[in-house]
């Protein structure tokens, strides 16, 4: 097996606006990579995975700085699929401040990844794996990536690879009947299932606590084992031998906030990848610590660092 991961979506340039400025009147912008499935990879490569991150970019500086950025952490790009011509997808981020909530302006129509077909991609390579991810992003960006999860998914399950789906909506991307028609088949096939409590009553009607939604989902869609998280409230997880277990999330000073998910999910694939996915949520709870004290999506971190007890997390 060549890889512990494999995964496809579209890589971004994020541009932040500064604390204390708005998008309206700021004049310079933090600019830094992003693609919640290239973060979930770079973390993993940093804990000494070998992942591959697959994508469909255009040639040109904006790629090159996407790329870099995932390639200097070790994450195998011998999968992407350089396109002659389309945009790179850029989103433009206003951190917020209380009482201004963030908020995020995408700017990713006409990009080469949403010309990407199932043909384009070397699939022998992608299914050289132990784990399939995927989000719900890449599904929601337009029918052809719809598809193109859907033929990884299918693909991964015919061979018996555990696929993982992050639900990740966004609700700017489409809406929640949509993102249910497409995204409620892949996690049927799932082995574990991530979707915040949030998500979860929005796209799926799943409702409740955190223990219970987490159970509901596990039951609905049949699948082993489920992580939900519900912000600062906790994180959640459910399987048939354990039942449901909760995890208290300490509250830290926040520099940057995007990508503290990613981490968090990165971490707990890191746990079921060498132990379980329980180990993995302790791993997870710390990464989207360290996510939260740097700028940038992609979470730095090494191994050494992920073994500091650094954490009250305690499990309830
Ligand atoms: O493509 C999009 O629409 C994205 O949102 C990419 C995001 O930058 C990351 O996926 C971060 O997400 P969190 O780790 O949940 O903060």
């Amino acid at each position: 097996m060549t890889y512990d991961l494999t995964t496809i979506g579209e890589g971004q340039i994020r541009l932040t606006v500064n604390k204390g400025e708005r998008l309206l009147s700021a004049n310079s912008l933090r600019m830094t990579a992003a693609c919640s499935e290239a973060n979930v990879s770079g973390l993993l490569a940093q804990l000494g995975h070998p992942v591959s991150w697959a994508s469909k970019m255009p040639a040109g500086d904006l790629a090159e700085r996407v790329l870099s950025e995932f390639r200097s952490v070790g994450v195998d790009l011998s999968n992407m699929v350089r396109a002659p011509e389309g945009r790179v997808a850029l989103y433009f981020m206003e951190p917020g401040e209380f009482p201004m909530p963030g908020k995020v302006t995408y700017d990713r129509m006409h990009t080469a990844f949403r010309t990407a077909s199932i043909d384009d991609f070397n699939w022998d390579s992608l299914f050289d794996t132990r784990v399939v991810f995927v989000t719900g992003i890449t599904a929601a960006l337009t029918d052809d990536t719809a598809r193109l999860i859907r033929y990884f998914v299918d693909g991964a399950a015919e061979r018996g690879i555990d696929i993982v789906l992050d639900v990740n909506y966004r609700s700017m991307l489409w809406d929640p009947d949509d993102a249910c028609r497409i995204l409620a088949p892949i996690a049927h096939k799932a082995s574990v299932l991530f979707c915040s409590r949030r998500d979860a009553a929005t796209v799926f009607g799943i409702d409740g606590d955190g223990p219970t939604s987490c159970r509901k989902m596990r039951e609905h869609f049949g699948v082993p084992q489920v992580v939900a998280t519900d912000q600062c409230n906790g994180v959640y997880y459910s399987s048939a031998s354990t039942g449901e277990l909760t995890f208290d999330v300490e509250r830290v000073p926040v520099i940057d906030r995007p990508g503290a998910g990613d981490a968090f999910v990165a971490g707990t694939l890191h746990g079921f990848l060498t132990s379980t996915v329980l180990d993995g949520i302790q791993y997870g709870l710390r990464t989207a610590k360290f996510a939260l004290t740097h700028h940038g999506d992609l979470t730095h971190i090494s191994p050494a660092e992920l073994a500091i007890p650094v954490t009250t997390d305690i499990v309830r």
